[in-house]
């Protein structure tokens, strides 16, 4: 039917017309050829013939390629314009129009001539016709002072959101200077106005021996167009930083800044936001943006030593306090008492998918022993943290970050649960556990106390003698320790590695303090903590809950320690917060479960923050 080559298959006469006409009017030749062969298929009532028909019948097709027949033709002509003038050749026709004998024909045209999109017509048409795109601007007078300094208009229409510049005052000319723009406001995109940046008119009205406020005062005056008279920077500055994205390791709040050039301007951040630094040119106030609203406007934010700096000063202007933030249990009542049996008997085995498992790591020793605040000597000598605690208080304020994401060939990543005493984090790990065994382990711990008649060493622990424990420990080996009844318990990375190493996902529970040294390449732990949901609702779900202290086993919760509860979960927030990952709200069983599973899914399957060094260190290795 319809070849690659459209003429070959006509009759002469055809053939002439398609090779003299195909430019003018190629298209819609085919178009006319193809309905003519088509009508014979049609009459012949072939499938899927009349739906052809239709749509190569439809007036809309056809009006198309009129259309496009035309601009074909225009194109092969290159026309030019018969006149520069139409707009005056047509007045000239409505003047002439009015001398003429008046008829209905008469009227009509001058109607047309008149009206204003023909008018608009014929001025399009001059315009193009005498290529007159560029604005006219006057001459430049004759007699230009030589001294006079270059100026430049600048025009920004306002809208809802803030210009997005600061200004200055120059400490020794007094002149009023833009001081930065910020990256993706209104200036920025503008293009226009460069920090260094003379203003000497704002609206008309010059800025000499004005105050920087009172210049703010007149921009927050002016609606809509403002006009600024500018005597631009010799050097504009370039932008060649890198753009970093960082975890905020602190808090910022520029309200209550009264450092800040524009608290407006400001940024305010939580522990663990992660923040994209676009601009470090000012040794003091950054520029950056929340790594989720990369379309936003950059906001100020501390530099990194002005922010060490600010939490020095606050840091001292304490009052000196205990570390209490982390109590080592929660009240004591008078129920069992825990006896060295009870202390070491935890449900630990079950049997699942037909097989029987071994639960690990959670014993009761195991989990005084990482409560009692005293830790031991060599711990908190070689953390550098005396009894454990606010050891973070002042630190690296901002750690870069970089996006990782686990390829499904490397070890899984280290899941670490933590939470206040009481909360679930236990409970949680162990239905994790109980729910895929397979899949999910936790890590046989370590103690220094001899084994019982029924355990076996590297089942409920790695039993070793006190100068292992300590080399282990010396040898930054351990992720945690403590020391209960006078023995040493802890969790090794090596038997994390067992567990990774076949190629299961290692679910540990740590303290919040012991979190920073599992924080390595080695392990990318994914940290979730587990928080409390309102006292309401814990007073509803955990009517039946039990929990274990220093002294009694199968305790139940009270008012007060759900209180206490609460407020140590914002202890740890508030300390820890920048190294929690995830956090789940542990209100149902059920959901916080789920929202567990799909958190340590997600946690290894999508790409996530992690210390940008863990990422180096792996190019490396
Ligand atoms: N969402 C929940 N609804 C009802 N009960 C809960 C919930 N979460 C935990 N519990 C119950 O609370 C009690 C304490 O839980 P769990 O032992 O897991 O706490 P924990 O955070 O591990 O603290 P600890 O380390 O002191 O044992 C248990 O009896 C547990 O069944």
């Amino acid at each position: 039917m319809i070849q690659s080559d459209p003429g070959a298959d006509l009759p002469d006469k055809d053939r002439k017309l398609s090779t003299a006409d195909h430019v003018e009017n190629g298209l819609s030749r085919i178009l006319r050829l193809l309905l003519q062969e088509l009508s014979l298929f049609y009459s012949r009532d072939v499938s899927g013939v009349s739906l052809l028909y239709d749509l190569l019948h439809s007036p809309w097709l056809q009006a198309l390629l009129k259309v496009y027949g035309c601009l074909q033709e225009f194109r092969e002509k290159k026309p030019v314009p018969t006149t520069h003038c139409a707009q005056q050749l047509s007045r000239e026709v409505v003047e002439q129009l009015h001398e003429s004998p008046d008829s209905l024909e008469i009227q009509e045209l001058r109607q047309i001539l008149q009206a204003p999109h023909y008018k608009a017509l014929l001025s399009a048409h001059d315009t193009v016709a005498q290529k007159d795109f560029e604005p006219l601007l006057p001459p430049l007078p004759d007699s230009l002072p030589g001294d006079e300094e270059a100026t430049r208009i600048v025009c920004l229409v306002k809208n809802q959101q803030p210009l997005g510049a600061t200004i200055k005052r120059h400490e020794i000319t007094g002149d009023i200077l833009v001081a930065r723009v910020i990256h993706g406001g209104l200036v920025d995109r503008s293009g226009l106005l460069y920090a260094g940046d003379k203003l000497v008119e704002v609206n008309g009205v010059s800025v000499e021996g004005l105050e920087p406020e009172q210049v703010i005062h007149i921009l927050a005056m002016s609606q809509g167009t403002v006009v600024f008279k500018v005597v631009p920077v010799s050097d504009p500055p370039v932008s060649g930083w890198r753009t970093v994205h960082v975890r905020a390791m602190a808090e910022y709040r520029p309200r209550e800044d009264p450092a800040i050039p524009c608290a407006d301007a400001g940024l305010p951040f939580r522990k663990g936001d992660v923040l994209q630094v676009v601009d470090q040119s000012d040794a003091l106030w950054w520029q950056a943006r929340r790594a989720s609203e990369p379309a936003a406007c950059a906001g100020l934010i501390p530099s990194a030593h002005l922010l060490r700096r600010k939490q020095r000063e606050f840091w001292w202007s304490q009052p000196y306090q205990p570390h209490t933030c982390l109590k080592p249990s929660i009240c004591e009542y008078d129920y069992m008492k825990i006896d060295e049996k009870c202390v070491e008997a935890d449900k630990e085995e079950f049997v699942g998918y037909g097989q029987k498992f071994f639960l690990a790591g959670f014993r009761r020793s195991l989990r005084l022993c990482r409560r009692k605040s005293h830790r031991g000597q060599l711990w908190a000598s070689l953390r550098g943290t005396g009894t454990g605690g606010c050891c973070t208080a002042v630190g690296t304020p901002y750690e870069e970050v970089a996006r990782y994401q686990r390829h499904p060939a490397d070890r899984h990543r280290l899941v670490v649960l933590v939470g206040p005493s009481g909360v679930g984090v236990n409970e949680l790990r162990r239905r994790l556990i109980e729910f895929n065994p397979s899949h999910f382990q936790s890590a046989v711990p370590h103690t220094t106390r001899s084994p019982k008649s029924y355990e076996m060493n590297g089942r409920e622990y790695h039993y070793v003698s006190k100068e292992t424990f300590e080399s282990l420990i010396y040898s930054h080996r351990m992720l945690e320790c403590g020391e209960y009844k006078g023995h040493l318990y802890g969790t090794s990375v090596d038997a994390v590695h067992t567990v990774l190493d076949e190629g299961k996902i290692c679910v540990l529970d740590l303290e919040p303090q012991d979190i920073q040294v599992a924080r390595t390449s080695e392990l990318k732990p994914y940290v979730i903590f587990i928080k409390p949901s309102s006292m309401s609702s814990m007073k509803q779900s955990r009517k039946n809950a039990r929990i274990i202290t220093d002294y009694f086993v199968d305790m139940k919760l009270q008012d007060e320690d759900l209180q206490e509860m609460e407020e140590l979960a914002q202890k740890m927030e508030t300390q820890f917060g920048q190294f929690f990952d995830h956090v789940i709200v542990n209100d149902s069983f059920q959901d916080a479960c789920a929202q567990l599973l799909s958190a340590i899914q997600r946690a290894q399957e999508d790409p996530q923050w992690v210390p940008a060094t863990w990422i180096s260190s792996d190019t490396e290795a």
